[in-house]
């Protein structure tokens, strides 16, 4: 059975943290409120935007509703691409994988809609096989239903996949799903969040790491 990575994607494939920040502050200037620091939001993202906007309305003394992450999501999604680019050696990577027989996913607690734009905007749509939101599934990481529900449709297996990500969450579902757990250090997260997974500190680390834990 061919070799499945799954990928992450906010603080893994992409440093999408720069229009995530700009499309946070017109929120929160629309409503009157302060910003915050590059450092504060990466600390918000890894559970969902609905997550991220209750974080950020928390801290801002601002009242939660559903119509706030809709705002949040129709501003973003018409940015999400501005600035946000792969981190330096992920396509080459990828693509490199790809050589080597691998089939590669997305499975990221990201809208859906909101990682296609972006990953058919920067081009690399083509080398995935799949892409898992965080609104895809009636589950998201750090439960292991949503990676299991990515390698279900590959008609993968869990002993046969890696998952490769930059938070608790993603070495959190890897572990409780069987798949075997890398913890990206170039991330959002923090180093304590690798939780005892291998840790990659660049992408050029990936080829032997992956290929040392599902030899060919
Ligand atoms: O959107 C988020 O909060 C995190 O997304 P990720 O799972 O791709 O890191
Ligand atoms: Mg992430």
């Amino acid at each position: 059975m061919d070799r499945i990575a799954l990928f992450d994607l906010d603080g893994t494939l992409l440093d999408s943290a720069p229009d995530i920040h700009s499309a946070l502050e017109r929120l929160m200037a629309r409503h009157g409120r302060p910003g915050f620091t590059r450092e504060e939001v990466w600390r918000m993202i890894g559970d969902g935007v609905t997550v991220l906007i209750q974080r950020a309305s928390g801290v801002r003394n601002l009242p939660f509703s559903p119509g706030l992450v809709a705002d949040f999501m129709a501003d973003y999604e018409a940015h999400a691409a501005d600035e946000t680019c792969p981190f330096p050696g992920i396509p080459e990577v990828l693509a490199g994988l790809k050589a080597a027989g691998w089939r590669l996913a997305v499975c990221t607690n990201k809208p859906e809609k909101a990682a296609r734009i972006i990953l058919d905007d920067l081009g690399l749509s083509p080398v995935l096989d799949d892409i898992g939101g965080g609104d895809s599934f009636p589950v998201r990481k750090p439960h292991p239903g949503h990676p299991l529900a990515i390698l279900a449709r590959m008609g993968g297996d869990a002993s046969r996949a890696v998952l490769i990500g930059d938070h608790q969450n993603d070495t959190r579902s890897a572990k409780a799903a069987g798949i075997a757990p890398v913890f990206a250090a170039w991330g959002y997260g923090l180093p304590e969040m690798a939780e005892g997974a291998p840790v990659a500190s660049a992408p050029a680390d990936l080829p032997g790491i992956l290929a040392a834990l599902l030899p060919g």
